[in-house]
């Protein structure tokens, strides 16, 4: 191992307690199947399009952790995995007969954890080599080893759309490199910030509220919701609305027609994300023809484009009437503040677009996944209608002030994303060559980091089957959990610059239906969900909404 690699190493996590198998003499490692594939491609994967370099990290570098070279396996081949062929690589296992065949996501990736342990290699038709992380020491080692520009590289299907149909111009979901880190230096201030996310509360406020209204005209005589989570989807469309063009779209209208604008977005947004689902674990044809599901993408991704483009620049067109010129001005909006920058309107409203786009299915999964935890927790619903009582009582505003002293909330959020999570896991391209329990794996290779996998295994969080937001307070009670073990928004600079947006409308929107109801789960069977892209509900959310009694 090289001088810097080894001082990389050196600067270990400060989780002591956490047993680390690189410090086994590797039994299991070796006693698991070796892979014996060639890996024909490996020029290909040396070819890192970034410079080499070192995330920086805030983490605590207390504790040495250096793994002696003769312990270290070099390259993928070394890699436990299925046994891949030449072309189709290890896909066969996912067709019928092969061991994967027809299993759910989690249940898939657990399969592969059972079958090889803590690292495991696939490799991907079009020469795609991936490597699946099962432990949240090696999850810090990724995010060392992810360069100045991490990348993550996925929505294949949409980056070929920004370049057939775009006239190459990215948002920030498909770009990578300096390309990227400038779009996203743009936005970071005006959408990441807890402060400047706080500024958008005025306007997300009646949002909120016009929910409450919306549920109360869905409710059918026995005070029932059929499926929450259309009705979500249209909170969640008119919050972000506010934040990307400082404006109400009309999702939530009353009686609203079918075929509207939001509801053809929202359509919109599920054909791209299951567009974008269907690249994985199948042959990459759409970079050859037109296929079908790109088609599909493509009509999708065009909608999104034009109401996103349409709604931007009568954002502009307001400020300019009003002669709107300060960020700070209450009446400002975001398409008037990236006209102000270098970017070209093209590269704008892309980039708009791809915080619309972003905006809609996480937050609304997010408040379905904390609802039904709550409901299926009932004592843990009533600690937190108690703060909320606490805090806020029946005030209809919600403000900046109250958000800081709601600590119990935060919790049920957290452990709603540890129990059922929006997102799966993570995923980056090293940008440098990095050991994973014992494992080199070259630059350029793609790590998928399971975190949903890890969150529910007793070795990581006590008691991982039951829900327990306390384990999260900072009280002492309960015993701290490995830092890496949760990362439902990412980690460091590719991070999701939506986090602290979801959270704020996902924590209004609990406000204020429990502020103001009664609920309870009323479907026979458990929530069920399906990976497209993200964890999505799909049976119906049917929830009892009765008015809230009044002391
Ligand atoms: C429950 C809610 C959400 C979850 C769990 C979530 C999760 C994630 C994750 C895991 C990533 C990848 C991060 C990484 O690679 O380190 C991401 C990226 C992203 N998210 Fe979110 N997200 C949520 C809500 C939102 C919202 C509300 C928006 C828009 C306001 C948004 C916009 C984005 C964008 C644009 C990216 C790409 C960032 C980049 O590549 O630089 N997300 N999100």
């Amino acid at each position: 191992m090289s001088g810097k690699r080894q001082l990389l190493r050196a600067v270990g996590t400060n989780v002591k307690s956490l047993s680390r198998r690189v410090y086994d003499t590797s039994p299991e490692v070796t006693a698991v199947s070796r892979c014996t594939y060639d890996a024909t491609t490996s020029t290909q994967l040396s070819k890192c399009p970034f410079q080499p370099a070192v995330a920086e990290t805030s983490f605590n570098t207390s504790s040495i952790n250096v793994i002696p070279p003769a312990q270290i396996t070099r390259g993928l081949e070394a890699i436990p995995g299925p046994q891949p062929f030449p072309l189709i690589g290890t896909i066969y296992q996912y067709f019928p007969g092969g061991q994967l065949y027809g299993m759910s996501w989690y249940d898939k990736l657990a399969k592969l954890q059972e079958l090889y342990g803590d690292v495991v290699h696939e490799a991907v038709p079009g020469g795609l080599h991936i490597v699946h992380l099962y432990n949240p020491d090696d999850f810090l080692e990724v995010f060392r080893n992810e360069g100045k520009y991490p990348t993550r590289d996925s929505f294949f299907m949409l980056r070929r759309f920004n370049n057939k149909y775009n006239d190459g111009v990215h948002g920030i979901i498909t770009s990578s490199g300096e390309s990227w880190q400038k779009k996203r230096s743009k936005i970071q201030g005006k959408i990441a910030k807890p402060k400047s996310v706080r500024t958008y509360l005025p306007g997300q406020n009646p949002v909120a509220d016009d929910f409450v209204t919306f549920l109360r005209h869905s409710r059918n005589n026995d005070g029932i919701v059929e499926d929450l989570l259309p009705e979500l989807y249209r909170y969640a469309t008119e919050s972000i609305a506010v934040v990307c063009f400082n404006k109400r779209l009309g999702a939530l209208e009353i009686n609203s027609k079918p075929g509207s604008e939001a509801e053809q977005f929202i359509n919109s947004v599920n054909d791209v994300l299951f567009a974008t689902q269907s690249e994985m674990g199948s042959l990459p044809l759409y970079n050859l023809y037109d296929t079908p599901m790109f088609k599909q993408l493509c009509k999708a991704q065009s909608y999104i484009n034009e109401v996103t483009i349409k709604n931007a620049r009568e954002a502009i067109e307001y400020c300019k009437s009003k002669e709107i010129q300060e960020d700070n001005d209450e009446e400002a909006n975001l398409p008037s503040h990236l006209n102000n920058s270098s970017l070209t309107d093209k590269e704008s409203f892309t980039l708009i677009g791809d915080f619309f786009f972003g905006g809609v299915d996480t937050t609304s999964n997010l408040i379905g996944f904390v609802m039904y935890n709550l409901c299926k927790n009932p004592s843990k619903m009533a600690i937190l209608r108690q703060e909320i009582d606490e805090v806020i009582g029946q005030a209809r505003e919600i403000t900046s002030e109250n958000f800081d002293r709601l600590p119990y909330l935060k919790a049920v959020i957290k452990e709603s994303l540890r129990v059922t999570p929006v997102s799966a896991g993570n995923l980056r391209t090293l940008a440098t060559e990095a050991t994973f329990s014992g494992y080199d794996v070259p630059a350029g290779t793609m790590v998928v980091l399971h975190n949903e996998w890890v969150g529910k295994q007793a070795q990581y969080v006590p008691n991982p089957d039951e829900f327990i937001p306390e384990r999260w307070l900072r009280n002492g009670k309960y015993p701290p959990i490995h830092p890496h073990v949760l990362l439902p928004f990412g980690f460091g600079p590719r991070s999701c610059p939506g986090r602290r947006v979801a959270e704020q409308e996902a924590s209004l929107c609990l406000i204020k239906m429990l502020q103001n109801f009664d609920i309870k789960y009323c479907h026979s069977e458990d929530m069920k969900c399906e990976m497209q892209i993200i964890n999505k509900i799909i049976t119906p959310l049917k929830f009892r909404f009765n008015e809230r009694a009044r002391p």
